[in-house]
């Protein structure tokens, strides 16, 4: 056996090599292995003070510190590595060195060893005097940090609504009104966000997941209906944790006096969080942001659409937690960058709208992260990995870090309410690998996962009050410009499913002088966040969009959902509907449908077990009007684009010709430059009269047919369309030519007291529900009647055929 003493001198250097960085970093990283010796049988008690923890923190045995590129020195035996756990231990080291010199002096040195001892002892003194300067500087911070830590200890002992920095605290906060924020143990710094954000109660999903997620480090399979809070409900969880262990190693450094100062959980990437859309990931990050703020924990974005040399300047400042969309997270991690690639620290692996995510165009690029990810031990992946592949994976790799997979639909996934029921996300071997229950093993979900669906049979948000009108496809237009003009109230949203019908009704809509915006993924990121930066800051608002605002998207005050065109799923049309009726609010979704998407219609309502939608209440007698106008703008719009067109073509023939340095000859003939030109000329001509008459129309509110004058002065017209009509005597109607000042002004309306759809919804009560079943049985009357009278028809034809063929037979 080698004696101690070359040993501990070994030690001692390497003790004294603290000025080399890395190994200073590592000391002070929270899941430093010297604080799991608090309790050695639970390596995370220093967390928690508890055993119920299951995961979520690394321990150092637990870091591959090749991948840091540290190089750490490996202690020798059990002293040695004590005294490696670094300054915080020093006095307890010398306590050892003491006895082991003691030992080795009775048994008698030599001359040599006690010169060395001698040195050693000159060499401690020097360290003694040197700590003694430091320690007097750095007194009085811990001084302060010591009482920070004190109240803090104290108040955990307290439920965190009552105790929350109280000095911090807007004193005009009545802590009372959050009482039930106490069973969640949150740490007084979030509490500090809640009360700023004025969120009374946890949302359902959020009082189901903290306690699981947070408390007892497990991994989540959240569904909750959309706008129910599940941002927060992993959101939270995250940061507690973090908090948590950031409070636990201070407290640390305050019992061993000596403890290094440069504590900073700070710079390593512990939660990763994935979402389908840039919107959603931008809005994620806001949301943490705002909950993160009295903390020093950095949330960054990582979308596509924006500099990607920005976004790994950002990445170099290394943020705790990153929220991104699965293709620019993998460009970047496949580039190398190493804040995305040193994935062991990761602690929180987050897949938002779970669902979506593995859909096309999202799988392969997420299925590519999720490879990288370290193998968690006791994963359901890694137990079935570990048996054929036990000698690949080495211990190092496996970490313990926490899975959640939420979303509103994911129990519409096949089977998965099913599996949700039994407990169990353990998928069948044959079942396809772009599964959920696929995804989540993959990512490390453990077999215990605590599993919430708070959806109930119809998966649509309780708030919401859905309905439809039933109409011709080309009639859709009139019914929009009616919902519009005739209700307009609170933020609206139109979906659509292609591009091309979007740009359809928005050039209509602003025809009609109704000012919207548009979003859709062809659009530049730039004109995407900025559309829904103006939707957003406009209280009656309205945003055309395709389905990449269907999900997540959470704009207060969107008062109606209109689906232009049905979407390819009942999953999407939750999503899309769900833009509404958030948090508290409540909200309607109106479906137009033409013939050929009933049976779509009655397919949705199946998945959703509904037996009954409302009918959107019409007043036909506006109709006339609406179509009037609407005819104006058709017209209007036809023109627009055949000169946009035209105007395409002819830059598209410039543009090439340019290219190829060709001088463009005019071939038309004398007479065909005339008639062109006459063309043009009446086409302006037409424009502009197709305009003015519009501009009248417009200039005036919507009457129903039956509208007259005379009742002006009488009772049953409303404050509200009084009060416009003497507005529109002040303004002079003849001035129509003033198009562009009319414009501004936009008078729309409205005969009804401008009531939001939702409230003619409900006011037009129960007479106007209708069983599906009904309209489905009568879609299907009134098709047998078309094939029985097409039939007849071809019948008749037929018979009348043979007789000429009879006669002519006959005559010949
Ligand atoms: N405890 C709470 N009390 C009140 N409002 C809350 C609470 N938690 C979150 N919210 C608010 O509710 C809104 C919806 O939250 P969030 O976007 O997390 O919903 P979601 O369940 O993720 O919706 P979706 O499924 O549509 O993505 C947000 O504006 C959020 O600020």
């Amino acid at each position: 056996m080698a004696s101690p003493e070359p040993k501990l001198k070994k030690a001692k250097k390497r003790a004294r090599v603290n000025s080399d960085k890395q190994l200073e970093r590592l000391d002070s990283l929270p899941w430093n292995s010297s604080l799991s010796e608090i309790n050695d049988d639970d390596a995370f008690s220093f967390l928690i003070g508890s055993n119920e923890l299951e995961g979520g923190f690394l321990s150092l045995e637990e870091i591959d510190e090749a991948e840091y590129g540290l190089d750490i020195p490996k202690p020798e035996n059990e002293s040695e590595e004590k005294i490696l756990k670094g300054k915080t231990k020093s006095k307890k080291r010398k306590v050892n060195e003491r006895d082991v010199s003691s030992v080795a002096e009775d048994e008698g040195g030599s001359e040599e060893e006690s010169e060395r001892e001698e040195e050693e002892v000159q060499e401690e003194k020097e360290v003694k005097q040197n700590q003694k300067k430091k320690k007097k500087k750095k007194k009085r911070s811990k001084n302060k940090r010591k009482d920070n830590l004190e109240s803090k200890a104290e108040e955990t002992a307290e439920p965190a609504a009552v105790t929350a920095e109280k000095e911090d605290v807007d004193e005009s906060v009545d802590e009372s009104e959050y009482l039930t924020w106490n069973e969640q143990r949150l740490h007084p710094l979030l509490m500090k966000s809640i009360y700023r954000m004025k969120f009374k109660d946890p949302t359902p999903i959020q009082k189901a997941c903290i306690p699981a997620a947070a408390h007892q480090g497990k991994d989540v399979v959240g569904a909750a209906e959309t706008g129910s809070g599940k941002t927060l409900a992993f959101g939270l969880p995250i940061l507690q944790r973090l908090l948590e262990e950031r409070d636990k190693v201070e407290k640390q450094i305050l019992e061993y006096e000596e403890a290094d100062e440069r504590i900073d959980a700070r710079g390593f990437l512990r939660a990763l969080i994935i979402t389908p859309t840039r919107e959603l990931a931008l809005q994620v990050t806001d949301h943490l942001k705002e909950v993160a703020k009295s903390t020093d924990f950095r949330v960054v974005p990582i979308v596509g659409g924006m500099s990607t040399e920005k976004q790994e300047r950002l990445l170099k400042a290394r943020p705790e937690i990153v929220v991104g969309t699965p293709g620019r997270l993998w460009e970047l991690m496949s580039g190398g960058v190493i804040h995305l690639v040193e994935l062991h620290s990761l602690s929180f692996f987050v897949l938002d709208e779970a669902d979506r995510m593995i859909e096309n165009g999202h799988f392969r690029e997420l299925q590519s992260i999720i490879d990288m990810l370290p193998v968690i031990s006791g994963s359901v992946d890694a137990q079935s990995q570990n048996t054929e592949n036990c000698m690949t994976v080495s211990s190092f790799q496996r970490k313990k870090r926490q899975t959640f997979v939420f979303s509103a639909t994911i129990a519409l996934s096949a089977d998965f309410r099913k599996k949700l029921k039994r407990g169990s996300l353990k998928s069948k071997s044959n079942e396809g690998l772009n599964s959920i229950e696929t995804l989540s093993q993959r990512a490390g979900m453990r077999a215990n996962a605590a599993i919430v669906d708070l959806t109930n049979a119809s998966i649509l948000a309780h708030n919401l009050e859905e309905s439809f009108i039933e109409c011709k496809e080309e009639d859709k237009d009139a019914y929009l410009h009616y919902i519009l003009s005739v209700h307009g109230q609170g933020r609206t949203i139109i979906f659509c499913t292609s591009i091309a019908a979007l740009r359809h009704i928005s050039s209509l809509l602003r025809i009609l002088d109704i000012n919207v915006w548009t979003l859709h993924a062809q659009m530049q990121q730039r004109a995407r966040l900025k559309a829904v930066d103006r939707f957003r800051a406009n209280e009656h608002g309205i945003l055309i969009a395709t389905d990449v605002a269907a999900r997540g998207l959470d704009i207060p005050g969107i008062r109606t959902v209109i689906h232009y065109q049905l979407p390819h799923s009942a999953e999407v049309y939750v999503h899309r509907s769900g833009r509404t009726a958030r948090a508290l609010s409540d909200g309607c979704s109106i479906a137009l449908i033409s013939p050929n998407e009933t049976s779509k219609f009655a397919g949705l309502c199946k998945s959703f077990e509904k037996e009954n939608f409302q009918r959107f209440p019409i007043d036909i007698s506006y109709m006339p009007e609406v179509m009037k106008r609407l005819s104006l703008a058709r017209q209007i719009d036809k023109i627009l684009r055949k000169d946009s067109q035209d105007k395409a073509k002819k830059s598209w023939f410039e543009r090439n010709a340019e290219s190829i340095e060709l001088v463009l000859d005019d071939n038309d003939s004398e007479d065909e430059r005339v008639n062109k030109h006459k063309q043009k000329k009446a086409s302006s001509a037409r424009l502009k009269k197709l305009q003015q008459e519009l501009n009248t129309l417009l200039s005036r509110p919507l009457q129903p047919k039956t509208f007259s004058n005379r009742f002006l002065a009488g009772a049953g017209v409303s404050p509200l369309l009084q009060n416009q009509f003497e507005e529109l005597a002040k303004q002079k109607l003849g001035d129509v030519n003033n198009s562009a000042q009319n414009k501004r002004r936009r008078l729309v309306v409205i005969g009804q007291d401008c009531v939001e759809p939702l409230q003619a919804l409900r006011s037009a009560g129960q007479e106007i529900r209708q069983d599906l079943k009904e309209i489905t049985e009568k879609r299907k009357n009134i098709e047998n009647l078309r094939r029985k009278r097409k039939e007849e028809k071809k019948r008749l034809h037929d018979q009348r055929r043979k007789q000429r063929k009879k006669l002519k037979g006959g005559s010949e």
